[in-house]
């Protein structure tokens, strides 16, 4: 890289625009959109698609909603052309929708085009030159005034071929390529120059599309360019305001999006940001951004997925996994803080009010998106993401000492591998760590009897070191009784449950946090189809993990 940047590149110019209003403005409405994917996205492809590729991103385009389509560049192929024809004469053009195709304003090129398109209900007919002084200065080696030229003449033979066919409803697109980066007085005089050919009205509006075909710039600076031209064309009343936004600066969804506060009506572009270079402005984003907002976008992404999968097959390009949105891992938190509030947000998340959970813009069910994969636990995870899943997968409601506790275990699972650590690991530990516990004691049986004089008394049959033990117990309540006829020095802190399912197959879960001695407490859980059972299941369960740990022997929780 240069010391100096200077001595090779130039900054972008400002607009002398010392009143724009777009600033104040904000986007309340859905502009019009228009997909280019099967042409602009389809151009930049390594392998264009093939017909029945371009028809399935057709029928999609239309499914989501999209009601204007450029469906190619019939000159530039026969592949394209036939693709045209196929559609208009296989009559697959629903009513609603509108195709756009596009050609260089070069007369060979334009009647081609129009041959493409006879017979459709409706069709635009897109036509560009490059405007920018770099292209008048090196590719055409011609004055302003022969550049306007070539589009004054390539409108009028346009007008002259489309009034032979009236059974199509003809409509115009022009675009100054390179627009951003031309002089705005000259984009002013060149498409002012094809409207006074074109002559529309308001009631059949010529587009006048303004592309960044290299965005060059800001986006303050591009909607300053859109504002002014807003202001200053000829005939504002009959033009459709386009913009066709390129994503060099990485900054195109912000340009498109200044660009519609400062007059826009209608943006290109394509799905997922597909297109030269570093692409054209994504729809999705664009609709998406709309939509958490509160405005109808007035596109379907309630199966994005299935939208994602369609675009990859057909363009071979693979969506990034984190691109807004639609990305495998954009409803994904690993980091503990962020699962801990994302847990504790859908916990409180009204089922029909206002969207409030931190961290996640949208619903991702919305998308189509389940929660399973908002939370994945790893070595950065804290315990609100092993407590989701265990909720979520297995419906174990960890009380939150025990997640705490748990959760060092989960951590030490996940240093050692340094991988991600699925649900159905996290469970498996689970059960070995709480479950699983049974020596020395085991839980066989118990009968219990209970009156009010005499609380209750428990026959408890226990397995010790796998030989069996018959036990007598008396207590205020169940687990009392329980504790004494164990005979252990032992104390229940806390306690802990709730049932697993439903109906006739619902189990209960009991966590108990008991104080062994003196010492510090820990866990068990039990899990029953009776829920008394169950609370003593887990009180062994702390016992048994207790002598479990490093030099506590049986000895010291003698009573
Ligand atoms: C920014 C964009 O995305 S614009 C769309 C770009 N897409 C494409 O180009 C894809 C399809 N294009 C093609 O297949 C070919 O370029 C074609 C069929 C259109 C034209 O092919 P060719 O006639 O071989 O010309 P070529 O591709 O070399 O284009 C350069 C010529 O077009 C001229 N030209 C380029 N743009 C325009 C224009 N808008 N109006 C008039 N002439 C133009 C150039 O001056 C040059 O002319 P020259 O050969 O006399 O010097
Ligand atoms: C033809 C025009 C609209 C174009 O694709 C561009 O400028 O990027």
């Amino acid at each position: 890289m240069l010391k100096n940047p200077a001595t090779k590149y130039r900054p972008f110019a400002a607009v002398p625009l010392t009143d724009r209003q777009w600033p104040s403005r904000s986007i309340t409405r859905p502009p019009i959109w228009m997909s280019t994917d099967l042409r602009d996205g389809n151009q930049a492809l390594i392998e264009p698609m093939s017909p029945e590729k371009k028809l399935r991103f057709f029928e999609m385009l239309v499914k989501i909603g999209i009601k204007e389509i450029e469906v190619g560049f019939p000159s530039a192929s026969q592949t394209d052309f036939d693709f045209v024809r196929m559609l208009v004469e296989e009559n697959r053009i629903p009513e609603d929708v509108t195709i756009i195709v596009l050609t260089q304003a070069r007369d060979e090129l334009i009647r081609r085009t129009v041959e493409s398109a006879v017979g459709a209900k409706r069709a635009i007919v897109h036509v560009y030159n490059s405007v920018a002084p770099v292209f008048r200065r090196v590719v055409f080696n011609m004055e302003r005034d022969e550049i306007v030229q070539i589009a004054v003449k390539g409108t009028q033979l346009i007008k002259e071929l489309v009034a032979q066919h009236p059974q199509t409803q003809w409509g115009l697109e022009y675009s100054p390529e390179s627009f951003s980066t031309t002089e705005l007085d000259f984009s002013k005089q060149i498409v002012d120059a094809v409207s006074s050919v074109w002559q529309p009205t308001p009631q059949n509006p010529m587009i006048v599309n303004l592309p960044s075909t290299v965005e060059a710039s800001t986006p303050n600076v591009y909607a300053d360019q859109i504002e002014w031209m807003c202001r200053h064309l000829e005939r504002r009343e009959s033009l459709v305001i386009s913009v066709h936004p390129h994503n060099d600066r990485g900054t195109a969804v912000a340009a498109a999006e200044l660009a519609v506060m400062a007059g826009a009506d209608r943006v290109e572009g394509c799905l997922f940001g597909n297109g030269e270079r570093t692409g054209n402005v994504d729809l999705v984003t664009l609709a998406m951004n709309l939509y958490t907002q509160g405005i109808a976008p007035g596109l379907d992404f309630s199966d994005i997925d299935a939208v994602r999968q369609l675009v990859e097959e057909c363009n071979q390009l693979p969506v990034h996994p984190r691109h807004p949105y639609a990305g495998d891992l954009v409803f994904t938190a690993f980091s503990g803080s962020h699962q801990d509030a994302i847990k504790k947000g859908f916990a409180k998340q009204d089922k029909d009010g206002i969207w409030e959970v931190p961290y996640l813009p949208i619903d991702p069910a919305d998308l189509g998106r389940s929660y399973d994969a908002v939370i994945r636990v790893n070595s950065q995870s804290g315990k609100g993401g092993m407590a989701y899943l265990l909720a979520q997968e297995y419906g174990l409601e960890l009380p939150r000492r025990l997640q705490i506790e748990f959760s060092r275990a989960v951590q030490r699972m996940a240093d050692e591998t340094g991988r991600e650590v699925a649900a159905a690991s996290i469970h498996a530990l689970f059960s070995q760590e709480y479950l699983e516990q049974d020596t020395p004691y085991d839980y066989v049986s118990h009968r219990m009897v209970e009156d009010s004089a005499h609380g209750v008394q428990i026959d408890l049959n226990v397995a010790r070191h796998h030989v069996p033990q018959a036990l007598h117990g008396e207590g205020n309540g169940p687990i009392d009784a329980f504790v004494n006829a164990l005979g252990l020095d032992i104390r229940v802190m806390d306690y802990h449950e709730h049932a697993i399912g439903r109906g006739a197959d619902a189990r209960a879960a009991c966590y108990v946090e008991l104080r062994v001695g003196s010492g510090q407490t820990l866990f068990g859980v039990g899990i029953d189809s009776n829920i008394v059972t169950a609370s003593f299941r887990a009180v062994l369960s702390a016992v048994n993990r207790h002598m479990a740990a490093a030099g506590a022997g049986e000895a010291a929780i003698a009573a």
